[in-house]
């Protein structure tokens, strides 16, 4: 019989790693083969079952990633830009599928991934649930269907711990806008709005961000013209969406050619 995909999940201790290490020890389609953490960290060493304050997976977090990577078939990988820049390099490497769920990336870290995905398997999405890809799709049938005289506004809402803004959801959306309108997302942002800002130049896309509390992930795509708004809602009330998109890229990019996919990949959208 065929052993199941071995899974290690980086930043194990964070609020998506505890999330996804969940998901994956109670999946019967994958096994939890490793989890990762910085140098340093107070979790190296223990059980991440243990470490997360249950029962024992027999797993010890680690600091030596390409150690663990070279033993799975997948690393899944919600963290923070550089880390993840880091980790594509050893996943390529260890030749395991690197599914990333981290934002806030610029166009150069974005870059730096291009190599890697050319020895493995790289998925990456801003948002890894099926009602966000969704929503990006309807957006950018939305934004085909109307013209300029349609304002589009994002707004997004977080927990008050999100450092990166907008938001990486909010940044497909804008892309789906955009595609869908016929141009640049860069020459027609207006983010971070204060001040005496002047009118509100047309055909421009707008970003708002507000962070507070525990906020999963909300997000508005606003169509505004005179007398009337449509407003395209996703709205997050559990993390677990997340990481059973993640877990469901990490098993669909299993026998893939290497090479750079996102979730409409997975998802067939
Ligand atoms: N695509 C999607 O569907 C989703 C994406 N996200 C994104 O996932 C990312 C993580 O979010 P969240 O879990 O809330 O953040 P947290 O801050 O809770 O977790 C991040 C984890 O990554 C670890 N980390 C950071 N740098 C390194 C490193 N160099 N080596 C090893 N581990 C490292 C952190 O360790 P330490 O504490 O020591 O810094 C921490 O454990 C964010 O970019 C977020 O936007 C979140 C939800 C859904
Ligand atoms: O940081 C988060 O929490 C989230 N980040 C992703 C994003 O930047 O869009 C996805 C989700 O909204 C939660």
């Amino acid at each position: 019989m065929q052993e199941l995909p071995g899974i290690v999940i980086t930043g194990a201790s964070g609020r998506m790693g505890q999330m996804l290490i969940k998901t994956v020890s109670d999946s019967d389609k994958v096994r939890l083969v490793g989890a990762v953490e910085r140098e340093g960290h107070d979790w190296v060493g223990r059980d991440v079952g243990e470490a997360m304050g249950g029962a024992a997976l027999g797993v010890t977090v680690t600091d030596q990633p390409l150690e663990a990577f070279a033993k799975a078939q997948a690393v899944i990988d919600f963290t923070a830009p550089a880390a993840t820049i880091a980790f594509a390099k050893l996943a390529a490497q260890a030749r395991a599928v690197h599914v990333i769920g981290t934002t806030g990336m610029t166009d150069q870290d974005i870059a730096q991934l291009e190599p890697c995905g050319r020895h493995a398997v790289i998925v990456r999405a801003g948002n890894m649930s099926l009602g966000v890809n969704l929503l990006t799709k309807l957006t950018q049938q939305v934004a085909a269907a109307l013209d300029e005289d349609f304002d589009i506004e994002i707004i997004e809402a977080h927990h008050r711990h999100k450092v990166d803004a907008p938001s990486g959801t909010a940044l497909m959306l804008g892309e789906a806008a955009a595609e869908g309108r016929g141009v640049d997302l860069k020459d027609v942002t207006d983010s971070g709005r204060d001040g005496i800002t002047g009118a509100r130049k047309r055909g421009d896309i707008g970003f708002t961000a507000i962070r507070g509390g525990d906020i999963i992930g909300e997000h508005d795509v606003m169509f505004a013209c005179d007398g009337e708004q449509i407003i395209l809602r996703h709205k997050a009330t559990d993390r677990s969406l997340f990481a059973k998109g993640a877990l469901k890229a990490a098993i669909w990019g299993q026998g893939q050619k290497p090479g750079e996919y996102d979730m409409f990949d997975v998802l067939g959208l």
